[in-house]
């Protein structure tokens, strides 16, 4: 493996000799249907918003929040920018950070739970248990990231992954962002498989020359790629790429 780690996928064509050793995770429409993030998530933190601010607004996190905020939009009151950039679902470092801190006082109160796919829980575990190391790339900040996993219907997740990378390592529809994903991974990119239900994900992650399935959920209406390997759940993954599976 050693060896490999300095060689480029154009020197070894990794896909075809090597196993995939390592799963880095989309979440919304890949992990959890869309209407868990979009009828619940947002509307949760949308209807929040104002009122963290003004109860959090000596934190120093949230001041950073809203200095970044007037940074990239300097003539609008910060608050009302990032309602218009959760209504217009932008994928903004701010807003996902906030998203994140309100999240998790949602998650701590009971209000919100995450409901994954059915088979989510049980063959992100075993791909653990087997030596699979798993990492996610959301839009959600890492705080997000670790509130969903950590009170999925199975329980904490979250000790099942060995990296969260969101927005920081840029947009998921940038290839340049794998590539500082996987040189925090420590691994070739053929050596990992990246899952989406977005193509143009799937594409920046190919163009980074990560392996790369797509989840066609039925319940999200995906529509299926014609330029990446398809599956309709984890399971299906697991089968197509031979990484471990419960007997
Ligand atoms: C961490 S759950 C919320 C996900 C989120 O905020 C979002 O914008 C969806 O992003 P994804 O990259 O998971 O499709
Ligand atoms: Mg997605």
């Amino acid at each position: 493996m050693t060896d490999l780690a300095d060689r480029s996928p154009e020197e070894t064509d990794l896909t075809v000799t090597h196993p995939v050793e390592a799963v880095l995770l989309d979440i919304e429409g890949t992990v959890t249907p869309i209407s868990l993030v979009r009828d619940s998530l947002f509307p949760y933190a949308r209807a929040r918003l104002a009122d963290f601010v003004a109860e959090h607004g000596a934190d120093p996190a949230v001041q950073a929040i809203l200095a970044q905020t007037r940074e990239l939009e300097p003539e609008a009151d910060p608050v009302a920018t990032l309602l218009r950039w959760s209504d217009l679902d932008q994928k903004v470092t701010p807003l996902k950070t906030i998203q994140g801190l309100i999240w998790r006082e949602g998650y701590a109160a009971g209000d919100l739970i995450a409901q994954f796919y059915p088979e989510v829980p049980e063959a992100l575990t075993f791909w653990k248990q087997e030596g699979l190391p798993l990492y996610v790339y959301s839009s959600g900040s890492e705080e997000a990231q670790r509130g969903i996993f950590g009170h999925s219907q199975a329980g904490d997740l979250v000790p099942l992954f060995s990296g969260f990378y969101d927005t920081r390592f840029g947009p998921k529809r940038d290839s340049a962002s794998y590539d500082a994903i996987r040189a925090e991974i420590g691994l070739p990119a053929g050596l990992i498989l990246f899952l989406s239900d977005v193509e143009a994900e799937l594409d920046a992650a190919a163009a980074a020359g990560f392996r790369t399935c797509q989840l066609v959920r039925e319940a999200d209406g995906t529509v299926p790629s014609t330029r990446h390997p398809v599956a309709a759940d984890l399971h299906e993954v697991s089968r197509l790429f031979t990484l471990p599976q419960p007997a």
